[in-house]
């Protein structure tokens, strides 16, 4: 069964309609991106799973709850970030982890080995006793799931949480994210910071306009669209005569001598890369590297969104 069950939702701002008739499953334990170009309507999507918003037409369930009925017992079992959130300045870490926490109704007792299993999770012990207002971006960022933690809730929703984050603090936050994955959570995730979410997460969705133009596995995705992949290649006989064979099996694109390699690009689903290195043998090809790209999500996005990105 799908963790999260979106069947033909509308919400409308008015007259303007932000999300139009959308179907959405997310099988337990995905790990969601949520991709799209700014005003597609992915803060609204994920408004009405946090209880936040009313959609006018469709049914939304998590783990079989009906959102729009049951929003308590919904509230219970999600931790939802907003992509903007304030951070009551004038307490210190820990203070601000506790008042959320007995806003929770966690008692005492448990609310400090809690506070403190969180802290080390989130990699902000060291800063347990400083003022929220004098920690960066990216640790305001890690405290703030820290906090959607704290009811230890199955389900993630993570508005942006790698927006305007430096390198460095992208890297700690994907490693954050991993670790919530491996703990079995559900997490719904939407960015612009596409490569970031093709290393992330288990599915994707691209939505524009309110609506969805593609969801799967990345893989799924890919070949869905035909976007050709690159396989980085070295051959050492390579020549003339090899690059008209290569471009001649079936499913090969095109290749592309590069300076100290060879691109072969290709049409996956046609060709698995497995089956052109078969290919590559059979021709008494050399290979020294084989090695296929990494899934180049930008390319499937501005497919997808005629390069409407923001
Ligand atoms: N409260 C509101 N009243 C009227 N229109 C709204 C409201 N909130 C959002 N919208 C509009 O609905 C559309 C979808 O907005 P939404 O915030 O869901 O998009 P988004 O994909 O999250 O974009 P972003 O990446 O910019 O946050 C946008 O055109 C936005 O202007």
């Amino acid at each position: 069964m799908s963790f999260v069950n979106i069947k033909n939702m509308t919400v409308r701002y008015d007259e303007f309609i932000a999300v139009h008739t959308m179907n959405l499953q997310i099988p337990p334990g995905e790990v969601f991106g949520f991709i799209g170009p700014n005003g597609a309507g992915k803060s609204t999507t994920m408004k009405v799973l946090a209880t936040l918003l009313k959609p006018q037409i469709g049914k939304v369930f998590l783990d079989g709850i009906d959102v729009l009925r049951e929003p308590k017992k919904i509230r219970s079992i999600i931790g939802y970030m907003p992509d903007a959130f304030g951070v009551y300045d004038d307490l210190s870490v820990q203070e601000y982890l506790h008042f959320f926490a007995a806003a929770y109704r966690i008692g005492w007792s448990q609310r400090k080995k809690l506070v403190d299993d969180l802290l080390a999770l989130t990699d902000l012990t060291k800063k347990k006793y400083s003022q929220v207002d004098s920690l960066s971006r990216g640790m305001k960022q890690r405290l703030g799931i820290a906090r959607v933690l704290l009811h230890d809730p199955k389900f993630l929703i993570l508005d942006e949480p790698a927006s305007g984050l430096d390198p460095r603090a992208r890297i700690e936050m994907r490693e954050l994210l991993k670790e919530l994955r491996n703990m079995g959570k559900t997490i719904m995730i939407s960015s612009h910071i596409l490569s970031e979410l093709s290393e992330l997460c288990t599915r994707i969705g691209i939505i524009e306009a309110g609506k969805i133009v593609a969801e799967g596995s990345l893989e799924e995705i890919y070949t869905q669209l035909g976007v050709e992949k690159i396989i980085h290649t070295q051959i050492l006989n390579y020549d003339d005569d090899l690059q008209v064979k290569i471009a001649a099996i079936p499913g090969v694109a095109s290749v592309q001598k590069e300076q100290n390699r060879v691109e072969i690009h290709i049409k996956e689903q046609e060709l698995k890369p497995e089956e052109l290195l078969e290919n590559l043998i059979s021709l008494k090809a050399c290979v020294r590297m084989f090695q296929p790209g990494a899934i180049d999500l930008e390319t499937v996005f501005m497919k997808l969104t005629e390069g409407k990105t923001a």
